[in-house]
């Protein structure tokens, strides 16, 4: 594994409204990696994504990347950067055309990359198609190839896999790989352990806003009291 680390979380907190949402969670995410995020619904999964992504201003800790605090930086700057993050049900404007959404999301680097996004991801059969008549399952590639032609070193990925079938699942776990085999680093939050499993080469767990697990998914999830929760 390359040792450089893309993204360092150290000792973040988030409090809404005397509420702890998130309490001293360091997170790392090194170049080359697939990192799982899982943990029961409310564990503050999603608020980590928005605290790296600029969405929530943590109360305490700092975010850096590649080394550079970005912890106080507005989201579109840190999109910039490299680190794109895809956001729960979304995949895209409903009224344009899964080729519109991606020339939009593209920006400088349109028409070429999204000409490669498109074949990476195999969106040829809605290539012409409103978002909103896609399927989910395309709707959520749409999501992943609108992050995608933003040239992510980094790509956030939260819950790609919810509301499909088990059809569909593996085709968007085989999507994810192909980006992964791109060159992009890759964090997702999932509730669908047994794929995650298969996907990740690291594992973290929070519960009620701490992280109680970081480590290979074996020696994670062979862990008993983590066993019973995610593998009952
Ligand atoms: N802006 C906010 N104001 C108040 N409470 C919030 C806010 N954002 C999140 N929360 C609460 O923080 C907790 C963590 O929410 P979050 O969405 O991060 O959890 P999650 O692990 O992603 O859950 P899920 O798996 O259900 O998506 C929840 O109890 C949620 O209601």
């Amino acid at each position: 594994m390359n040792t450089t680390a893309l993204l360092d979380l150290r000792g973040i907190s988030v409090t809404v409204g005397g509420v702890h949402i998130l309490t001293d969670v360091d997170l790392r995410v090194h170049a080359d990696e697939v990192v799982g995020v899982i943990g029961p619904n409310g564990a503050g999964k999603t608020t980590l994504f928005n605290t790296v992504t600029g969405f929530v201003r943590p109360t305490a800790g700092e975010v850096a990347w590649l080394g550079e605090p970005i912890t106080r930086l507005p989201a579109h700057r840190i999109a910039r950067k490299g680190l794109v993050r895809t956001f729960q049900n979304v995949g895209g404007f409903a009224d344009l055309t899964v080729e519109r959404n991606l020339l939009l999301a593209a920006g400088r680097h349109a028409p070429d990359v999204v000409r490669e996004v498109r074949d990476l991801l195999e969106l040829h059969p809605c290539w012409e198609m409103r978002v909103g008549d896609c399927s989910l399952a395309t709707r959520k590639l749409v999501g992943i190839a609108v992050a995608v032609v933003r040239r992510p070193r980094l790509l956030l990925l939260d819950e790609p896999l919810a509301g499909l079938d088990s059809t569909d699942r593996d085709h968007v776990v085989q999507m994810i790989r192909k980006v992964h085999s791109e060159g992009v680093a890759i964090c997702l939050i999932e509730h669908d352990i047994a794929r995650t499993r298969q996907l990740v080469d690291r594992l973290v767990v929070l519960d009620t806003g701490r992280k109680v697990a970081d480590g290979e998914p074996d020696e994670v999830l062979g862990r008993p009291e983590l066993a019973e929760t995610y593998l009952a």
